[in-house]
């Protein structure tokens, strides 16, 4: 039998069809003021966000379409810009410090997977889905200088976030079973 955890981890899917239904400011605060309990091994968290909602998702359309080629821009343009304006609700970026030691660098990425998987889980259990994007306009200067992040920092992902239209919700990519990954060591 699961328990409430392991079924919504099992259920879970990325989500990339949203309804129409706007999600409230204060909503999207709960969920990360419960995400951010992941652990981090710095000394403070690693993580910041940035958050477009409503008007201000033109902001993160433009600065997605500003790196597009000429060619790309008249293919897909329109297109692109409808989605992240219109069927988007909300675009969730996670942010790091950079830090100089590759290390200290690498936790605090693997501590802002952990916060963006706490989110995933919350907000699934209140019919909230999202795709995490790390698409190549994500690592392009032009793209994070517009959207406001700085040179000492590293964007660990886009989040495009709705309320799930429950007709499209993907079918799971299977997973392998522990019993072929583990390797046991017992003396
Ligand atoms: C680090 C990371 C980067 C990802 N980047 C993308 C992406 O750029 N585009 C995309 O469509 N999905 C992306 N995904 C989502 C995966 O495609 C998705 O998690 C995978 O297909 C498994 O599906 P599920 O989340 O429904 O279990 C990313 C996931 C992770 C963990």
């Amino acid at each position: 039998m699961e328990n409430g955890i392991e079924r919504i981890i099992r259920e879970r899917r990325t989500i990339k069809s949203f309804t129409d239904r706007p999600i409230e400011k204060q909503d999207l605060l709960n969920l990360l003021n419960a995400a951010v309990w992941a652990p981090f091994h710095s000394k403070e968290e690693p993580w910041r966000f940035i958050i477009f909602r409503e008007k201000g998702r033109k902001v993160f359309s433009d600065a997605v379409l500003s790196t597009y080629t000429p060619a790309e821009l008249e293919r897909f343009g329109e297109g692109a810009a409808k989605e992240y304006c219109d069927k988007t609700p909300v675009h969730l970026l996670v942010v790091v410090r950079e830090e100089r030691d590759p290390w200290k660098m690498k936790e605090a990425m693997l501590a802002a997977a952990a916060f963006i998987q706490n989110l995933q889980l919350l907000a699934w259990e209140q019919g909230i889905g999202f795709v995490w994007k790390t698409s190549e306009y994500n690592r392009e200067n032009v793209f994070t200088s517009q959207v406001g992040i700085s040179p000492e920092e590293c964007l660990i992902g886009t989040l495009h976030v709705g309320y799930i239209n429950k007709d499209h919700v993907p079918k799971p990519r299977p997973r392998k079973p522990a019993e072929e990954l583990v390797t046991w060591v017992e003396g």
